[in-house]
């Protein structure tokens, strides 16, 4: 029995002459939350779609990658779910709410057209969605922000994968949704005992709830390491430039540091 869900060696990714990310070697343990952090362009989201076998075409990928859980790369949809920042986006907008949830238990697991409604029903209730009758039958656009990001996660985790990656999930949400999304993606987590890949630029939010943290920087790996060590003992000196000068990457510092 493994307890690893991958292993990630010299991985680079190219985006023509652009290095996204370049000579990546890590490993992710089976059930842990593990976050990467990294201001904008360090190739967060380049790496998780490379793990997803979700890079565009004209990306050019080189080094291994092995998952010893599923004795394959996995099937995204099937064994891996990705929650995206703009669920506006990633939400089909002529389908309902409930055929998008069921979906994946349709496709994935088998599921006849009612039980895969009967899915979408019971998730409708784990993600908190209020009433899970008329929701199921309304459209993207009816809904609020943070109700359409927890439409996006049911639907991410319709099909029981074992592996979730949210990119950036609660980045285009306000304060208070964030932390419910959060909040829920915890509880999805540890009840389903799925692994977890959380993106953020946010440092204060990886440590609140990553068991571990890997920080980027241009895209390469500068430190990984338990959450709680990585955020009072920074092993890198950029690691801890981050944690004095932003709680959160994606706010600019209003002054440059002096010489
Ligand atoms: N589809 C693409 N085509 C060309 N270049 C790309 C593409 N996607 C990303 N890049 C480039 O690759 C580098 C890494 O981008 P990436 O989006 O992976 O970083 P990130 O850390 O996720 O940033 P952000 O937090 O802003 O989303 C950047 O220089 C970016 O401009």
């Amino acid at each position: 029995m493994t307890d690893l869900l991958a292993t990630i060696r010299r991985l680079s990714v190219a985006y023509g002459d652009v290095d996204a990310v370049r000579g990546l070697s890590f490993d992710i343990r089976l059930g842990e939350r593990l976050a990467i952090i990294g201001e904008s362009g360090s190739g967060k989201s380049t790496f998780a779609r490379a793990i997803a076998g979700l890079l565009p075409p004209r990306a050019s990928l080189s080094g291994e990658m092995d998952w010893p859980c599923f004795g394959r790369p996995p099937l995204p949809g099937r064994d891996l779910g990705f929650v995206f920042q703009d669920p506006g986006s990633s939400l089909n907008p002529v389908l309902t709410i409930g055929e998008q949830i069921a979906e994946g238990a349709r496709r994935h697991l088998g599921y006849s057209a009612s039980e895969a409604w009967q899915r979408a029903r019971e998730l409708a209730g784990r993600v908190y969605l209020p009433q899970p009758d008329t929701i199921l039958n309304a459209f993207p656009h009816q809904l609020s922000g943070g109700q359409k990001q927890r439409v996006a996660i049911a639907a991410a985790i319709s099909s029981r994968p074992r592996f979730l990656i949210a990119d950036e999930v609660t980045s285009a949400l306000d304060m208070v949704v964030q932390a419910e999304i959060v909040s829920l993606l915890r509880r999805l987590v540890a009840e389903d005992g799925m692994t977890l890949l959380f993106i953020t630029h946010d440092i204060a939010l990886a440590s609140s709830f990553a068991d571990r943290i890997v920080v980027f920087r241009n895209g390469e790996l500068v430190e990984i390491g338990a959450a709680k060590a990585v955020v009072s003992r920074p092993a890198d000196v950029y690691t801890a430039e981050l944690i004095a000068g932003h709680i959160d990457f994606t706010t600019p510092r209003l002054v440059e540091d002096m010489p």
